[in-house]
């Protein structure tokens, strides 16, 4: 074969495996090592320019191969500012005391002759640069070679389509990021609507809110739901249970404070036959009974101290021993808790263990008493209407500006269960077609532990268990003896149902508990 013929092979061959690279670093690799064999240099290296244009980088001196472009203790800035290659002896490299520089002279080592030779794309876009070491400091012989020429023409095409490469997978990455965080959003703000159906508001908080459960909702963090009594604790719960990937288990609620501390245990751990004096069956617990789904325990703040420590076990390794039982057993549920007490000051008084705060508290939520925010009143009203109207097939009825007005100065010491308390007594009150009119608000005496909780309905002079008016000797017995027949009435109307009950004689669930507890009532 001719030297022209040899020539050309080798021209083919290096163009081939240059055109095979794929990616940026791999290509100016195997460029660098083509023109070590190629040219008889002692080494050659390939810089970099940033996307920035402010430094050049080269790969194979990792950190000390960073150039910073403006400073000119380094050739490198001179040679990219006048746009022409240039060579610089092994005398002027000694001279150069930058440390990046110095290295690479160590690396090459100290050859006679750096040859330094920009590469632009036919844009003019500066993309880096060579630098040829040679013990010869005659340069014009390998750098007019026509097959120097062709690869450093082919290197500059390949150099600047892998960055366009690069710059497309980049673009790519940047918009399915910007996608996936559309739909992330997007998904955010159709659940909060969703979820708007059943917690009514607009104000700031209750929209903050609302986005906090579906954020919640997609997490396995344990919650705590704080706020005022009537406020909308529960429906945060339900909320967090129905926007959660558990939505198709159960929700099982568990209101520490109804439950008598003797049975709080069993009930919710389970027992075996014969476990303790009537346990004459086994009983699946509540804790088994939430495995795939949500666990509510709300009034957390009643829980006593032993079954505190217990819970705390629970929520660490969700494994627990049924009472009289031998095995252990895991139930897979996500926690929610509420409590309308200060759960700071139980710990303070030692009243609730601070361990079992922060393991239920890894997603805090908070509820506003519903005085802090007045602009959710009007669409609370209109929801609760609307719930009276549906209910009780009754015609269209409205809220005239006045009754609003009323309600507006008013502080809610109940919160949204007073509000809609007032609202369903007004509605009884208001003929159809007509707007709610400030003289049927009830503001003052529903929500009062001490006072009758029933008041406005229509109530029979006496009740089963009940006294009768003319006999009465001692009112206190007396009224205590018919709040207790009220509560076994009402208990009985709603199967046993404590929230039900409690909600239809406008009593938080606790105070009806506590009654229940005083009065022995039984469902
Ligand atoms: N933002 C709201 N939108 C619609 N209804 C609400 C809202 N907040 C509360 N309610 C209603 O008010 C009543 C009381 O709410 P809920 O039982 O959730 O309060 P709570 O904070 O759990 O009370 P407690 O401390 O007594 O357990 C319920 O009928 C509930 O549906």
């Amino acid at each position: 074969m001719g030297r022209m013929q040899t020539e050309l092979h080798t021209g083919i061959d290096m163009a081939v495996a240059l055109i095979r690279q794929d990616n940026l670093p791999a290509l100016l690799k195997t460029a660098t090592r083509q023109l070590e064999n190629a040219f008889g240099l002692t080494r050659c290296w390939a810089l970099e320019l940033d996307l920035s244009g402010r430094t050049l980088h080269c790969a194979e001196l990792a950190s000390l191969g960073e150039f910073d472009c403006s400073d000119f203790s380094h050739p490198f800035a001179h040679v990219l500012q006048s746009g022409k290659p240039r060579e610089v002896s092994r005398a002027a490299s000694y001279r150069l005391d930058h440390s990046g520089f110095q290295a690479l002279f160590e690396a090459s080592n100290r050859p006679r002759s750096f040859w330094l030779e920009p590469i632009s794309g036919e844009d003019g876009r500066t993309l880096g640069m060579l630098a040829l070491c040679r013990d010869e400091p005659e340069w014009d012989g390998i750098t007019g070679m026509p097959l120097y020429q062709g690869l450093k023409q082919l290197l500059t095409h390949q150099w600047v389509s892998q960055l366009q490469n690069r710059d497309q997978v980049w673009q790519r990455r940047l918009l399915k990021r910007s996608l996936d965080h559309l739909h992330d959003a997007e998904t955010v703000r159709r659940r909060c609507e969703q979820l708007s159906g059943s917690l009514v508001g607009g104000s700031a908080d209750m929209v903050n809110l609302r986005s906090q459960i579906i954020r919640a909702a997609g997490s396995q963090l344990s919650v705590l739901v704080q706020g005022e009594t009537g406020c909308g604790k529960d429906l945060v719960a339900k909320g967090i249970h129905e926007f959660s990937d558990r939505a198709d288990g159960p929700l099982v609620v568990v209101n520490c404070a109804a439950i008598p501390e003797t049975l709080l245990e069993s009930e919710l751990f389970g027992h075996t036959k014969g476990a303790f004096s009537g346990a004459d069956k086994t009983k699946e617990g509540l804790l088994a009974q939430a495995n795939g789904g949500t666990l509510f325990l709300d009034e957390i703040g009643d829980m006593p101290m032993a079954l505190q420590s217990k819970l705390l076990r629970v929520l660490e390794s969700r494994q627990f021993r049924p009472l009289g039982a031998q095995q252990e057993q895991h139930s897979d549920f996500r926690l929610v808790a509420a409590t309308h007490q200060p759960l700071q000051k139980g710990i303070e008084d030692g009243g609730f263990r601070r361990d079992l705060f922060y393991r239920l508290s890894q997603f805090p939520l908070r509820v506003t008493p519903l005085r802090d925010r007045p602009e959710d009143l009007e669409p609370l009203c209109r929801h609760f209407i609307s719930l009276y109207q549906q209910r009780e097939g009754a015609g269209p009825m409205g809220i005239s500006s006045h009754a609003l007005h009323t309600l507006s100065g008013y502080a809610f010491p109940g919160n949204v269960r007073e509000l809609k308390n007032i609202l369903e007594f007004a509605c009884l009150q208001t003929p159809v077609d007509d707007d709610i009119q400030p003289e049927v608000l009830r503001l003052d005496d529903l929500f009062s532990d001490q006072q009758s909780p029933i008041s406005g309905e229509a109530v029979p002079a006496t009740l089963p268990g009940g006294p009768v008016a003319g006999e009465i000797r001692d009112l206190k017995a007396a009224a205590q003896a018919f709040e207790a027949a009220v509560i076994r009435e009402r208990l009985q109307q709603y199967d046993g149902n404590r929230a039900q009950a409690a909600e239809s004689l406008g009593l938080p669930k606790r105070t009806l508990a506590h009654k229940c507890l005083k009065y022995q009532v039984a469902e």
